[in-house]
């Protein structure tokens, strides 16, 4: 599926609007207290607030315990069935890695293009999984860099086994038919999987450039910029929206967060973890999929789904809204050792934001200038939107999207108008020196 579609007309763009006020957002800064209550960000930001707060209350006094912690609790199911299933992953289909139907037992069997591996096969790309390849581990298992026969380079990802006994089977089930199914620009590609005795292992493409994550924390020793966290957040919209609107049964990713954001060389963004995603509930036919467990992490989870189980597309949205709130303030969504009013961040930022205070949680190491202050204002006024505490008043994930492209439009418009006065400006103090010289 294509998203290039130019952005829709009723994008608000006014190149240089918010030049002298950045955002729609400091308006809410100038308005008298009467007119603040009334104002609908304010509304929507109170909201927001109390919805998270009623849902967090716990972590409220002990966010260490939650912190970044993978939540996956057994609840009863209220009514209804599960939706788990949906197309099998063996119904053939091609992929730039050719057609596949069957499985094979051994290397010499396996055609090219099938998505069984064998041990021998996983084996030789990792060097028998040797630990000088070993890139990640995660709430699956251990992670490793191998390279297939043909030279694609990949990552391997090796369930613990533990898990497996435990719970794992359905959810490796889940990530195989998921990842079988799709295939975007935007998404980690799937390219096989091994199933044998208690061995349960995922190949998938390597993305070369870590975790959106780690660039926030700058790890990687270059300051990610606005423009950059922007093209990211749109990458991510965009496999959102593939999964939301797939043909013949949306997919809900239900783990959306910034260390499931892979970076490649060019900080293109490519989502991946699909151990969660389910295939949603048929909402034409008005039923809604009703989770028998809660999966997400802690701090991205949607309290709408927390209260009711009901799980629905807008739960990704809400978990973009906190990744938008990551992205430009560059804090974790729990950030435990901070004073208490701050470690909810999307709480803290969104009162900063209602008080026309937003200036101020802009992550410090981003310049403050008018650009970044504009695409600040205005990625918080979307995701104060994803966030809305009931998942009717939240924008679809497309609507995200092209909201995004306005807010990119208007930045970089605002960016060059300011770096051509900027140089005209060097220029013009360069002539004059010129001729100071000269006389
Ligand atoms: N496709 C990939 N390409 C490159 N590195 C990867 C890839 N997948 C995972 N990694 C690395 O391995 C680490 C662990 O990934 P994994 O998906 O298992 O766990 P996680 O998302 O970090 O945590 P959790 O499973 O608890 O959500 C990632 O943080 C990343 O550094």
């Amino acid at each position: 599926m294509s998203l290039s579609r130019r952005p829709s007309s009723d994008v608000r763009s006014t190149p240089g609007r918010f030049c002298k006020t950045p955002a729609s957002a400091y308006s809410v800064a100038s308005s008298s207290v009467s007119e603040r209550s009334r104002n609908p960000v304010v509304i929507a930001s109170r909201s927001v607030i109390r919805a998270f707060a009623s849902c967090f209350t716990p972590s409220q006094t002990d966010t260490s315990s939650v912190m970044g912690s993978k939540i996956s609790g057994n609840f009863m199911t209220q009514h209804g069935s599960s939706h788990t299933s949906g197309r099998g992953s063996e119904r053939g289909r091609s992929s730039s890695r050719g057609s596949y139907v069957h499985s094979y037992n051994s290397t010499q069997d396996r055609e090219p293009g099938s998505i069984k591996f064998t041990m021998e096969e996983i084996s030789a790309a990792t060097r028998n999984f040797s630990p000088s390849l070993k890139i990640g581990q995660g709430g699956f298992g251990t992670v490793y860099k191998g390279r297939l026969e043909d030279g694609t380079p990949v990552a391997v990802k090796r369930a613990k086994r533990t898990l497996y006994e435990k719970h794992l089977g359905v959810e490796f089930q889940s990530e195989i038919r998921t990842l079988a199914q799709v295939e975007h620009f935007n998404l980690v590609r799937f390219y096989g999987y091994l199933e044998q005795g208690d061995e349960r292992i995922v190949v998938v493409e390597y993305v070369p450039n870590g975790t959106l994550r780690e660039h926030l924390d700058c790890m990687h020793g270059k300051i990610l910029d606005m423009a950059a966290r922007l093209d990211i957040a749109i990458d991510v919209a965009h496999a959102i929206t593939y999964l939301h609107t797939y043909t013949d049964h949306p997919i809900i990713h239900r783990d959306i967060k910034s260390s499931n954001i892979l970076l490649t060389d060019t900080f293109r963004a490519k989502v991946a973890d699909f151990g969660f995603a389910r295939l949603a509930a048929d909402t034409d036919s008005g039923a809604t999929h009703v989770s028998t467990q809660v999966k997400g992490t802690a701090g991205y989870l949607d309290p709408e789904y927390l209260r009711t189980y009901q799980l629905t597309e807008k739960s990704d949205v809400y978990s973009f809204g906190v990744l938008l709130v990551e992205m430009v303030t560059g804090r974790r969504p729990i950030e435990p050792k901070r004073e208490l009013k701050e470690r909810i961040t999307t709480i803290w930022a969104v009162k900063k934001f209602t008080k026309g205070d937003a200036t101020t949680i802009l992550d410090p190491r981003l310049e403050r200038d008018a650009a970044n202050n504009l695409a600040l204002g205005k990625i918080l006024e979307l995701a104060l939107q994803c966030l809305a505490p009931h998942r009717q008043n939240r924008s679809s994930m497309r609507r995200c999207a092209e909201i995004l492209w306005g807010i990119r439009k208007d930045y970089r418009e605002l960016f060059s108008s300011n770096f051509q006065s900027l140089s005209s400006h060097s220029q013009r103090s360069g002539s004059v020196k010129q001729e100071e010289e000269y006389q």
